[in-house]
């Protein structure tokens, strides 16, 4: 690798073709622009510097799609793979809202993990907006990896998305997850079922929980990436802007322990990041200092669910700030101010106006 200062190209740069880039190693390139002056000169504003890494012979980049029915074991997947906690896991159906992308960079090869909500039989209209979300992901990756777990049946929720998966017309891989929970006969048993659903370019049993086989499914999928240059810069491992994975860290601990309908019925929106040390506007607020203020809003959908959420006397509002507000510190290596407010937003899971301010 050159010394030289590394940049990522943005994506109108990559689309400038191989010309733009030097295969001597890292140079940089400026781009022509028609604000040109007449002497020659660009304005500081035209000039695009672009610095190229060299890239290995046989690189190969591209996306991956995890499927599988709510609870199949997607986002432990994608953190085993990542190698770092980047999407939120609980024991629940239906946590993961959005489409967080964890970047597994190897020398050979960098992979783009999209991890999604599951697939299901929508009954609600956010259960819909979720479904088309996938469908539209499925579309645009190069390979798409279809979790089914080992400890439970084949049933109707994974034929329901195998029926899918064949109109998809990309390769799918068919992994057996959670690998550790079964025998070794009943795991096998689990290949042949899942083996009978459709016409898997691979099938892969693994146990994201001990590790096992992730690295055996890793290399499947590379198989599966045309041969590119990294698309992302190689050190970053998700692109989720900071506010979303703030909101996830607060879903993920205002869920512990609480009712299994609950999880369906909260949301979590990033009010406001305010930076003393940067910010000009915003709310400020008393006493917090020089710390990072986040303002963060859990929305439910009835005043019994609220008082929930708040507990006796506020404790476990304050619970929910105590842990969360770890892991955003752990998250932006920051002391955090963080301010939490429970809202009733009645119904706003079929109600679009509510859902397009929460962000679906
Ligand atoms: N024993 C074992 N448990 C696992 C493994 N992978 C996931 N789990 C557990 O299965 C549960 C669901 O895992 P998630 O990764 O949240 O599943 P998901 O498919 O992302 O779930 P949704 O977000 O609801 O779609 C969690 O309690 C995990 O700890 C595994 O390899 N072994």
């Amino acid at each position: 690798m050159s010394d030289a200062p590394f940049r990522f190209p943005s994506d109108d740069e990559l689309m400038a073709g191989p010309n733009a880039f030097d295969d001597e190693g890292a140079e940089s390139v400026e781009d022509e622009h028609e604000g040109q002056d007449d002497d020659g000169a660009l304005p500081a504003s035209a000039r695009v510097e672009i610095t190229v890494p060299e890239v290995p012979e046989g690189h190969r980049a591209g996306f991956a799609c995890l499927v599988g029915r709510p609870n199949a074991g997607k986002s432990t997947l994608t953190n085993a793979m990542v190698g770092q906690k980047v999407a939120i896991t609980s024991g629940r159906p239906q946590t993961t809202r959005h489409n967080v992308r964890g970047v597994v960079n190897r020398a050979d090869a960098q992979l783009v993990l999209v991890d999604t909500p599951g697939l299901h039989r929508p009954r609600t209209l956010l259960g819909k907006r979720l479904n088309d979300l996938v469908r539209e992901t499925l579309a645009d990756v190069d390979v798409i990896v279809f979790c089914v777990p080992a400890d439970e049946k084949v049933g109707p929720g994974d034929r329901f998305i195998a029926r899918d998966l064949a109109d998809s017309r990309r390769p799918v891989v068919a992994v057996v997850t959670k690998a550790d929970t079964v025998s070794r006969e009943a795991l096998a048993a689990q290949l042949l079922a899942v083996n009978d659903l459709g016409d898997w370019a691979d099938i892969v049993p693994v146990s994201a929980l001990r590790g096992e086989q992730v690295d055996v499914l890793e290399d499947v999928l590379i198989g599966h990436l045309p041969p590119s240059p990294p698309l992302y810069p190689t050190g970053e491992v998700t692109d989720e802007p900071q506010a979303v994975m703030i909101a996830e860290l607060v879903r993920e601990a205002a869920l512990e322990g609480v009712r299994d309908e609950l999880p369906h019925s909260l949301a979590v929106v990033v009010d406001e990041i305010v930076d003393p040390r940067t910010d000009r506007t915003g709310s400020f607020i008393k006493g917090a200092g020089g710390r990072l203020q986040v303002r963060v809003s859990l929305v439910v959908e009835r005043d019994s669910q609220k008082a929930i959420m708040i507990g006796k006397g506020g404790s476990r509002l304050k619970e929910i700030g105590v842990i969360s507000r770890k892991g955003i510190e752990t998250l932006l290596d920051r002391p955090v101010y963080l301010d939490l407010h429970v809202r009733t937003s009645r119904d706003w899971q079929s109600d679009p106006k509510a859902l397009a301010r929460l962000g679906f």
